[in-house]
């Protein structure tokens, strides 16, 4: 097993087990090993799952030290990868938070930074429990940390048990001081993204305020107007328009893209940017969104495929069958899961 440049593929392995045989890797592919074998590459030690996954499995070798390709992520012959299925399609998951200290309290929160409350922790974790059979390549979540706490509480219950790590591209220095050294330690980790851009519609002169309390001085009717019209906003705060503006113009430029590669985001914000994203998933009019509600800690499921968002509600269950019959990439994915865990 001799040393390699990154990435390069390397050319036999040695199989620990019963014979101790030793195989070829034809074509960037590993074909017909037998389950329970160990495959030993360079230092580290692997245990072979199925034969089948095995035949997309690509081993690769660093400068000091050869690894393996997670089989569940490993590119595909197109060289896209595997999540969820090889013709690129790949799934988004929204969450909105779990239920604030504010939302407790009916108070206007929109970007004051306030947490979960106990009830919210728990609504997080159901939604993780939810999503946990399905692929998280990226996260992106507002910089709010109701969105955060929910995104990382959710992440405690998915199978894969990657780590989700939070980026730091404040500073340079930020960035350097938060480098990982080891490729595979990458590989088992979720970037997760915070993004201004998703945050709560700026609420203005509302925050703070509770919403009971300002339906009964200003009338039911204003306060509906400020808190569901589409294009009115609250005195110094933004419209749902205005929301719509900067949150769906940095899903467009840094998520949707994401998307195209194949890769699985899932989103954690808020009510009303997420009601402006789903505005542009679902081609909502201005009229329209206006009766889209979102519950607190409900995941949402959509597939991107071939530049659509196919929209496919809210997984039950990770148990749920009829979530996976949604496509075969996911139902595969999940098999793979259990196929690891076994
Ligand atoms: O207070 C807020 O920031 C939002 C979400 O909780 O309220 P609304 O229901 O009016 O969109």
């Amino acid at each position: 097993m001799a040393n390699a440049m990154l990435h390069q593929t390397v050319g036999t392995f040695q199989l620990l087990g019963n014979s101790g045989t030793r195989c070829e890797i034809r074509n960037n592919s590993v074909k017909l090993i037998p389950r329970g074998f160990e495959v030993e590459v360079g230092l580290s030690k692997r245990k072979i799952y199925s034969s089948r996954e095995w035949k997309l499995g690509v081993i690769r070798a660093s400068a000091s030290q050869t690894s393996v390709v997670d089989p569940v992520l490993a590119p595909s012959n197109n060289g896209t990868r595997e999540s969820p299925t090889k013709s690129n399609e790949a799934a988004l998951i929204l969450i909105r938070h779990g239920e604030s200290l504010w939302n407790e309290k009916n108070l206007f929160t929109g970007c004051v930074d306030v947490p979960l409350t106990k009830k919210g922790v728990e609504e997080a974790i159901e939604a993780g429990r939810r999503i946990s059979n399905i692929p998280v390549d990226m996260i992106y979540t507002s910089a709010l940390i109701r969105a955060q706490m929910t995104a990382m509480l959710a992440m405690t219950q998915h199978r894969r048990k990657k780590v989700p790590i939070i980026m730091h591209n404040e500073s340079e220095q930020a960035k350097a001081w938060s480098q990982i050294y080891s490729e595979e330690t990458i590989k088992q980790s979720i970037p997760v993204i915070a993004a201004w851009q998703l945050n709560e519609r700026m609420y203005g002169e509302l925050q703070g305020l509770n919403k009971q309390e300002t339906a009964e001085r200003f009338g039911k009717e204003k306060v509906h107007e400020w808190r569901r019209s589409y294009d009115i906003p609250p005195s110094n705060g933004e419209s749902l328009e205005m929301c719509a503006q900067r949150a769906v113009a940095y899903f467009r430029d840094n998520i949707e893209p994401q998307l195209q590669s194949g890769k699985s985001v899932m989103i954690a914000a808020h009510g009303n940017s997420l009601r402006s994203i789903i505005m542009y998933l679902d081609k909502l009019t201005s009229q329209e969104v206006i009766s889209l509600e979102l519950s607190t800690g409900i995941p949402m499921l959509y597939i991107f495929k071939e530049d659509n968002f196919i929209r496919r509600g809210s997984p039950v269950a990770p148990t749920e069958t009829g979530v996976y019959a949604y496509t075969r990439g996911l139902a595969r994915y999940r098999q793979k899961l259990d196929e690891m865990l076994h």
